[in-house]
């Protein structure tokens, strides 16, 4: 097979850098172009330069439709409001899109649904094995306990992130009333402050930490009558979402339409 050719969006971020280093590295991918905010002060840069590697001829660039004309995949951690517009345009282009932007709105998750209508799209809070690996784990273990196991999600992140709680900690979430065949909308509490009153049985509730420089932490938690399960997950590094973006977006390669989850790529749907 040839190699498959990538637009990274969001270039000059954490994740669109780390990205552009992990394909770099994989001799059955190449990235055919590098997009960032119009304007940026990335814009012209040579793409290599801007990861820290040697130039890899391809200047950083704001024009996105002409980058997913020539691409079969975009691979897109940015914020809501772009992922909504790149949606479009990758289905427009019937490319491959792997969105891994979290803090979407349920508007902009309906827009995303429209697009995937014409193209496939592999979205997901999280795209790390182990966190995926850890939902299932959640989901089945919410699914033994009854509601004597009071549940809580604490994440901990780095302090420039600007959403909450974050899009690994509602995957979680969900995980868990689906495995408790409940509603997370109806049963997720996001905040407490002051006299909130006693737990209500079957809250599913969050707790969010930001500070330093932290990847991302994640800790599900099953709190009973005299004992607590605990489940975790600590991200050390961004490569592990990169590979899994990288995954996913290989997968979805020549697939057909529709909205998909990393539970599909990984083969966990049915667990
Ligand atoms: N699903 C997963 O596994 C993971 C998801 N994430 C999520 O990915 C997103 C990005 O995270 P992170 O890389 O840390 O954030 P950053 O802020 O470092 O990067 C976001 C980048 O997107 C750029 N951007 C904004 N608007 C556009 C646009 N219209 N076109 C192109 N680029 C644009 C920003 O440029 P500028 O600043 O110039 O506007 C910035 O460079 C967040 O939502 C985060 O939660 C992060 C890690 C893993
Ligand atoms: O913003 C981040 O950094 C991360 N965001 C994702 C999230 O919101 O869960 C994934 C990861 O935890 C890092």
């Amino acid at each position: 097979m040839t190699q498959m050719r990538l637009v990274v969006v969001g270039a000059g971020g954490r994740m669109g850098r780390t990205v552009i280093r992990a394909i770099a590295e994989a001799p059955d991918l190449v990235l055919s172009a590098a997009i960032d905010t119009a304007g940026a002060d990335t814009i012209g840069r040579d793409v290599g330069e801007l990861v820290g590697l040697p130039a890899f001829g391809v200047p950083v660039s704001e024009d996105a439709l002409t980058a997913f004309a020539a691409a079969e995949g975009v691979i897109d951690f940015t914020i809501p409001q772009a992922s909504i517009a790149y949606a479009a345009l990758a289905a427009q282009a019937r490319i491959a899109h792997v969105i891994g932007t979290t803090g979407l709105s349920a508007e902009d998750e309906a827009k995303i649904e429209a697009a995937a209508r014409h193209a496939p799209i592999v979205k997901s809070g999280n795209m790390s094995l182990g966190v995926n690996l850890l939902a299932a784990l959640v989901k089945r273990v919410a699914r033994t306990l009854d509601e004597d196991f009071d549940i809580e999600v604490v994440e901990m992140h780095h302090r420039a992130k600007i959403d909450a709680p974050s899009g690994t900690a509602l995957l979680l979430g969900r995980a868990a009333a689906e495995g408790r065949g409940v509603d997370l909308d109806t049963q997720g509490v996001f905040t407490r402050h002051g006299h909130t009153g006693a737990r209500h049985p079957g809250d599913i509730g969050f707790a969010t930490l930001r500070g330093g420089t932290v990847v991302g932490e994640h800790n599900v938690i099953f709190a009973g009558p005299a004992e607590r399960i605990e489940l975790a997950h600590k991200a050390e590094d961004r490569g592990i979402f990169a590979r899994g973006a990288i995954a996913a977006a290989r997968w979805a390669r020549g697939r057909k339409p529709g909205l998909y989850s990393m539970a599909d790529v990984l083969g966990l749907s049915d667990i």
